[in-house]
């Protein structure tokens, strides 16, 4: 079988088109363009290369950029105040706080102190519970470009079973919440570290997403025929970036979104819908 490639890239600059249109309209209409704010602390060469990318998008699609870039041994009440600030600044749509943080620092409480108004990354517990309730809130970027990725390609997610490999806050938790919609109407199965028999659970799904940070970890013997199988894990090694999804999944997978080029540049793109919306939503309500 020749799995058919969800080409993030090409979708995603789709949708920075449509953005760029949507941008300039608010930026006549305000007075102003949207802006970005980024939070990054520490030296993680991972996280400046994603937060640079961000800004890149950006400036690329005329949305105005706030970097707020922090020591490694920042401390919780240096990160408290810069996110103060951003809630505070008018020129500043929506933010983010680039994940993961240092271990010294508390992450949750990074996280509820955001205005979620302003939370571009749909991660403040407000949002996530807004989610969970399925009332409108900003999306989290991964699972929405996940969502968003088989719905161009016409993968039908109505009654798929779906099996996840990762139970992080900004991909497997919320995709689940996401793909149980009624909208979606997809059956997720969430599979961890802890789960037993990993591969009946993968055999059994029509779409498999994999966010363990695993390299190779699902492998073509583990697939049912036909499947779309989405790969969202990296890992930096000496060879390059290595994906979850082992290289000869493509000779049985019906699609295949890769790492690089598949849901990366979608969470990219997302990050981008979300501030856009927000603005659009900020101008509504005046
Ligand atoms: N606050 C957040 N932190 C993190 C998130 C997030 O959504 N919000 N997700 C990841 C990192 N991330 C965005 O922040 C991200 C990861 C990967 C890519 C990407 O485009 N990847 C490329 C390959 C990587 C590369 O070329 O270096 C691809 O898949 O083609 C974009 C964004 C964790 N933290």
């Amino acid at each position: 079988m020749n799995a058919q490639l969800l080409d993030g890239k090409a979708t995603a600059a789709d949708i920075r088109r449509e953005l760029t249109e949507r941008v300039a309209k608010l930026t006549a209409t305000n007075g102003r363009p949207p802006g970005l704010g980024t939070v990054l602390v520490g030296d993680d060469p991972g996280s400046h290369a994603y937060v640079a990318g961000k800004h890149r998008d950006c400036a690329q699609a005329g949305i105005a950029s706030i970097r707020r870039d922090l020591p490694a041994d920042a401390s919780q009440q240096q990160v408290e105040e810069t996110i103060d600030e951003l809630n505070a600044d008018p020129a500043c749509t929506g933010y983010i706080v680039q994940l993961p943080l240092p271990r010294h620092l508390d992450t949750n409480a990074v996280l509820e102190r955001m205005d979620p108004a302003k939370d571009a990354d749909g991660l403040h517990p407000v949002n996530l519970g807004r989610l969970t309730l399925g009332v409108e809130a900003p999306l989290p970027c991964t699972p929405r470009g996940i969502v968003e990725l088989l719905r161009r390609h016409e993968v039908p997610f109505a009654g798929a079973r779906v099996c996840v490999i990762g139970r992080g806050i900004t991909v497997g938790r919320p995709i689940g919440l996401l793909l149980t919609r009624r909208s979606e109407n997809a059956t997720v199965t969430l599979c961890h570290t802890g789960t037993k028999g990993l591969a009946w659970h993968v055999r059994e799904a029509d779409i498999v997403i994999a966010a363990a940070g695993s390299p190779g970890l699902v492998t073509k013997d583990m697939l049912r025929p036909g499947a779309a199988v989405l790969d969202v894990g990296i890992t930096r090694t000496d060879q390059g970036l290595v994906g979850d999804i082992h290289p000869d999944a493509a000779q049985v997978a019906g699609w295949i979104a890769p790492m690089p080029g598949g849901v990366g540049p979608m969470t990219r793109a997302m990050l981008l819908a979300n501030v856009v919306e927000a603005a659009e939503r900020n101008a509504t309500a005046i």
